[in-house]
């Protein structure tokens, strides 16, 4: 279960994020969200990229108490990730296997299902947009995460990557993975089917 207790996120610019109390169970559950209401900054915090006020247990594991727990079973991709241009995916493959463990096998098959071939080689500064999009969510699969954070996935790739992530999605779940999932397109909302829908509003997040 997540559960996010007396957070608080305020930034400079004036916006704040607050949430008292949330509970999710296991499942895939889908937030909404008008463009600027907070979706990124509430995954990058149960992610552990930003910091802020309360706590986030993931199945009893506290980020603030436990980060290096936490962060071996909680794995996220970014809607625009940035990696250093200069390393090639292969690298960041090495690098994240290192940390969050996982297979030769685990990696052949996600960049088969990705379509990545070869390409991983290359440097970073040679992908396109939909190619460092099917990077970062190469690295959110891998290890043995039971929480997969995917910021706005199904933007940036294309149909086929679309589908693999769909059926990627349903079979890390079929084997325990919850999945916490941002959009604010309609037409993806379709694609899955969610345990629960959560929406942000006004520095709020409700049941939709
Ligand atoms: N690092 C930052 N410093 C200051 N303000 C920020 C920062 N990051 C985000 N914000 C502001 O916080 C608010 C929420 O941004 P956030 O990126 O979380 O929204 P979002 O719901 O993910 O938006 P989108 O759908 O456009 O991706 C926005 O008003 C944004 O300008």
């Amino acid at each position: 279960m997540l559960e996010i207790s007396q957070f608080k996120k305020n930034y400079s610019t004036g916006f704040k994020l607050q949430i008292e109390d949330l509970k999710l169970d296991e499942g895939i559950h889908l937030i909404k969200g008008e463009n600027g209401s907070g979706k990124s900054t509430l995954l990058k915090a149960i992610a552990g990229i930003h910091d802020f006020e309360g706590d986030i247990n993931w199945n009893e594991i506290s980020i603030k108490s436990s980060p290096i727990a936490f962060r071996k079973k909680v794995n996220y991709s970014d809607a625009e990730p940035h990696f250093p241009n200069f390393l090639s995916l292969d690298e960041l493959i090495r690098f994240t296997l290192k940390t969050k463990g996982g297979s030769k096998t685990q990696v052949e098959s996600l960049k088969r299902e990705f379509r990545i071939g070869d390409f991983s080689k290359n440097p970073i500064s040679s992908y396109s947009s939909g190619m460092l999009k099917k990077a970062g969510l190469i690295l959110a699969f891998l290890g043995d995460p039971s929480l997969i954070i995917l910021d706005e996935p199904f933007t940036t790739i294309d149909l086929e990557a679309q589908n693999h992530l769909r059926n990627l999605i349903l079979s890390s779940r079929k084997s325990g993975v919850t999945f916490l999932i941002t959009g604010h397109l309609a037409n993806f909302e379709s694609l899955l089917e969610y345990d629960s829908i959560l929406e942000i509003f006004d520095g709020k997040i409700t049941l939709a």
